[in-house]
Formats: C-alpha cells, structure tokens, sequence
C-alpha cells in the first residue's frame, strides 16, 4: 500500500470529485459514513457517552457526519465544535446545518477555556478537530484542550490524524497533539503514523479505503511503501516440486566470538527454518561444540582462533555471505571482515559487530558489493551516518548513504524500514514481544536465507522483515510478549510462510 502524503491526498480529492461528478459533501458523507459504519460495528448501540470534538474546516466536518449517523441511531453523543477561527469551510457548514434535522440539541461552542466540559474516564472521544490541513501547532487554549482530552483516559478515536500531528513533520517535544487509542484513516496511511517519534499518537490503525480515483493513486509516485500481507505474498516465490537443496542455496554465516556464539546458532537455524538448502558457519574454535551439538543440520568450519574472528575461508563457495553477529570488533576482526570484502563480490548482508567495525572504518564501506544489506537497530545506524535531529532528518541521512554507496540499509525498529535509494519499505508485523536478545540475530539469517535463494537483496529485506514480523507475532499470539525468546521467532518462521497463504495462523509452536 502505498504511502501518501497531504498533497498527495488532497489532489486526490479533487481529481475524484472532477472524475465521478460528486461534489466534496458527497466525498466527506461518503468517508465519514465509513468511519460511523466502524464506530457503530464496535459499538452495537452501546449507551456510552460519546463527545465529539469538531474542528471548523473538513476534519470537523466529518466530526459532524459522524455526529448524525450516531444520533440517529440511538448514541448518547454531545458535540463541541472548537471554535479555534471563524472560517468554517463550506463542507462543515452544510453539515452544521444537517444536523438541525436529527437533533435539538445545537452543538456547544467551545471559545476558550471558560466552555470546556467535563471529560470523564469512560467517555468515547472522537478527536475531529484537525486533518491533514493542519498547518502550525496548536495553541493557546485550543492546546490545552488538546492536553485535557489527553489527561482524561478516556478512549480516543482520531478521525484522519490525531489533531495536532503534522503529515510531513515531528511536533515539537512540547506541543499539544492528541493521543489516540485508535485511528481511522482515509484512504492511504501517512509517513508519520510509522515512525519512532510519532506512532505514539496513532495508537491501534485502521485506513478507511474511501474510494478516491483509482487511476490517480496507481499513477502516484510515491516511493514509500507499507508492507503488509498482501504486498508479502507477491513477493513470496513458491517453491518447485522438481527441485534439490541445491537450488535453495548455500548460506555462510560468518560470527561469534567467546561467549556470544549463540548470536550464530541463532542466525543459521533462522536461515535453515527460511528453506537454505545449505547453511555453513565460520566460527571461532570456541563455538565448535556448541553449533554441531544445538543445529545439526549446519555445517562449521573454524577460524584458527580460538576465541575470536581472525580471518574469512577464502575459498569457500557460498551463495551468500552474512557477517557480523557476536563477532566483536577486534583488530583481528576486522581483518577479517576486510578479508571477506576483498573475497565476496556478490551482495552480502552486515549485522551488529560487523556494522560496528565499519562505523569505525569508514574506508571498507567502499569495499561492499553493491546491493549488499545493512541492518542496523538505530544505535549502530548513529555510528555509521551520525546523529540526526529527529526522524525525517533520519531517513534523508540514511537515503544518502545509501545513494552513495548503493547499499540496502534496514533500520530496525517497532517499525522497520527498508531503504534503498529513493524507495522505502516500512513493515507493518512484529510486536513488544520481539524486543528480546538475539531477535535481529534472527533477522539476519531470514534475509540472508532469501538472498541465497536468489531473491533480489531489497526483495530478500522486505519479505524476510514482513515474515520476522510475523513470526513474532505467531510466537507472540501463543506465548504472550513477555515470554517471546529469539529462538521462538526463528521456529515459527515457517507459519509465517504458510499464513500468508492461509489466515489460520493457529497450532503453532
Ligand atoms: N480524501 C480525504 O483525505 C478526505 C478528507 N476529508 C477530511 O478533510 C480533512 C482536511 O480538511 P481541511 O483541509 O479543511 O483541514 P483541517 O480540517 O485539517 O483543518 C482546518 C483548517 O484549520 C486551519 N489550521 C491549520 N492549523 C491550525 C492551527 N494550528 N490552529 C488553527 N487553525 C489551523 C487551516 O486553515 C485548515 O485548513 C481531512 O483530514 C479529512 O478529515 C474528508 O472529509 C473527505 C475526504
Ligand atoms: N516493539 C517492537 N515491535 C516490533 N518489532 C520489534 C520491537 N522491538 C524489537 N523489534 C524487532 O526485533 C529485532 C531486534 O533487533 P536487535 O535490536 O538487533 O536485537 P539483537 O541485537 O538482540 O538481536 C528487530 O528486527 C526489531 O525490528
Ligand atoms: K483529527
């Protein structure tokens, strides 16, 4: 699905208004029936006291939709409009004025702190204050309405955008932005709803699929994507009847270092559950017991060292090579990453240890075979392209980086993004769950499972980030959060494979 922004969306608008002859009131009806028809499917008639709190430009607009469908089927609503100015929009005016038909009770103005009314625990508030025409943050009283409703714990619904929140910007640390419990969105999520500084306003998301132009959204350019289960499944590659290992690659996983062998065990079995045909580790002496005894199906090859990393088995024939997990960054170490890079020429994929030593040796960057994968959790992403001033800031330094060196950098988090070039990936699976030891030692060896098996790099990032997701979720879903380990994520690998062909994602492990 693709991700849009406030331009992009209200072109949107006008070219569907221009293309099914309807007029904007038809299209705001039409959305904010979709959003009544979600409130009242969750709601069945509940007589719980509903607060409306309307902006006067189209997001209050809807607010007042929503208002008479709810009114008219029996819902205890009171509705505010938030006088912040005098120019209500045509829309919402129309919609004022529609709501005479279904009720005597005239909506309160709300013009300073003098109106606001009382908020309890258990009211529903639907935040329709502002959309994606907002602007400049909110202020004055209208702010600290915006911090009143936030206070209350009542359950916030945002229609669109949490009021508050910027499509293309991060609020300032002490702005006034509601904090939703749940959002319902029109037509195509927006960047914001993703990233670290803001998803935190979001909470629980759902895109309301208001039918704007077909043809118009197709033709969009817009490089960012959401991934989910559907964009997984084109992606997926079914395997053949009249196949062998052979065609399912041989992964080498190159790690470890005293004590932290088990960051290897963890990635080669995540290959092996991702169907490598072949998966060989480069370890320490020190790991040798431990990775014959816990994978048997791997096989390992030594370093001379018994404790650490000293050099990469140049001969070796793999069809990927994954470098990094456990490893530590040792002088020796980096030789032999140095080593490996002077080897490989074919697209490689660089984990913690291995990211840490390129942080530091700015110079090997340029020895990594183009379309390789970086994947980093955001404190090694600071090492390797510095520190940024917030999230937006973030993905332009990281599409530089990786413009300059032609790398696919997977910047892990509760959401993870994929970058390459101008493209972004942002993964919509995984849960607090995965936020455990080894979880991106897993990752790793999903991704590289899929590069040996010929899918291309960037291909291989966002299947194997969407399906690691998933698998967490599985393992989430049957062990609680709390209980998710690394391992559990590598086990249910397969279920994830196979739900996205069925949705009965039950009888896991
Ligand atoms: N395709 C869509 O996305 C559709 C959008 N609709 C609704 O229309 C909304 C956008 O409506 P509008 O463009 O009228 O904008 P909003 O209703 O989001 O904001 C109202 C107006 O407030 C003013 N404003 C902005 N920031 C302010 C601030 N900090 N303090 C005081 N005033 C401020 C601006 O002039 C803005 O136009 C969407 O978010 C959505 O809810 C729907 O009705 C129909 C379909
Ligand atoms: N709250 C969360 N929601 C979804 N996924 C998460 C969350 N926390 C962590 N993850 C995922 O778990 C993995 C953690 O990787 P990383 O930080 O490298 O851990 P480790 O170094 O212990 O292996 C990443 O893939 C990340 O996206
Ligand atoms: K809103």
């Amino acid at each position: 699905m693709k991700i849009l922004t406030a331009e992009q969306l209200s072109e949107g608008d006008k070219i569907t208004i221009e293309k099914q002859q309807i007029t904007s009131e038809e299209l705001m009806e039409r959305a904010a029936t979709l959003v009544f028809n979600e409130i009242n499917n969750r709601l069945q008639g509940a007589p719980i006291p509903i607060k409306i709190f309307c902006g006067i430009g189209n997001n209050g607009g809807d607010g007042l939709v929503i208002a008479r469908h709810l009114i008219q089927h029996g819902y205890h609503v009171t509705v505010y409009v938030v006088n912040y100015s005098d120019k209500r929009s045509d829309d919402f005016l129309a919609n004022y004025e529609k709501l005479k038909d279904v009720t005597n009770d005239w909506p309160q103005l709300i013009k300073s702190e003098d109106n606001f009314p009382e908020i309890n625990i258990g009211d529903f508030i639907i935040d329709a204050m502002f959309g994606i025409g907002l602007n400049r943050p909110i202020e004055g009283w209208v702010a600290n309405l915006v911090k009143l409703i936030n206070k209350s714990q009542a359950f916030i619904l945002a229609i669109d955008m949490p009021s508050g929140l910027f499509s293309d910007k991060i609020p300032a640390e002490d702005a006034a932005v509601i904090e939703a419990n749940f959002t319902l969105s029109f037509q195509a999520p927006k960047l914001v709803f993703f990233l670290p500084d803001t998803m935190d306003y979001v909470g629980d998301l759902q895109i309301l699929d208001i039918g704007l132009d077909k043809e118009f959204l197709g033709k969009l350019q817009s490089g960012n994507h959401l991934i989910g289960e559907e964009e997984a499944v084109s992606l997926y590659k079914p395997r053949k009847a009249n196949s062998h290992k052979g065609d399912y690659g041989h992964a080498l996983i190159v790690g470890g270092s005293y004590g932290k062998i088990g960051s290897v065990l963890l990635t080669a079995t995540a290959a092996l559950k991702t169907g490598s045909g072949l998966c060989s580790l480069y370890i320490p002496k020190c790991g040798y017991h431990a990775v014959q005894t816990g994978l048997p199906e791997a096989m390992v090859v030594t370093d001379v060292e018994d404790d650490l990393l000293s050099g990469y088995p140049e001969d070796f024939k793999a069809d990927v090579v994954c470098f990094g997990m456990g490893a530590g960054t040792a002088n020796k170490t980096r030789e032999a990453l140095k080593n490996m890079l002077n080897t490989v020429k074919t697209p490689v994929l660089i984990d913690a240890d291995g990211l840490n030593i390129l942080s530091e040796n700015k110079e090997l960057l340029d020895l990594l075979p183009e379309n390789s994968v970086l994947t980093p959790h955001p404190g090694e992403l600071k090492r390797l392209v510095g520190e940024w001033k917030d999230d937006f800031h973030k993905l332009e330094l990281v599409r530089s980086f990786s413009k300059k060196y032609k790398l696919i950098i997977v910047i892990k988090g509760a959401h993870t993004f994929v970058i390459d070039g101008n493209d972004m990936y942002v993964n919509n699976s995984g849960n607090p769950g995965m936020a455990t030891a080894g979880s991106g030692d897993v990752l790793s060896g999903v991704i590289t499972s899929f590069m040996g098996q010929s899918y291309e790099p960037v291909t291989a990032a966002v299947l194997g980030v969407f399906l690691h997701g998933r698998a967490g979720d599985i393992a989430a879903e049957n062990l609680g959060y709390e209980s998710v380990l690394a391992g559990d994520i590598a086990k249910n690998i397969g279920k994830a494979i196979q739900g996205l062909f069925s949705r009965k994602l039950k009888n896991s492990e």
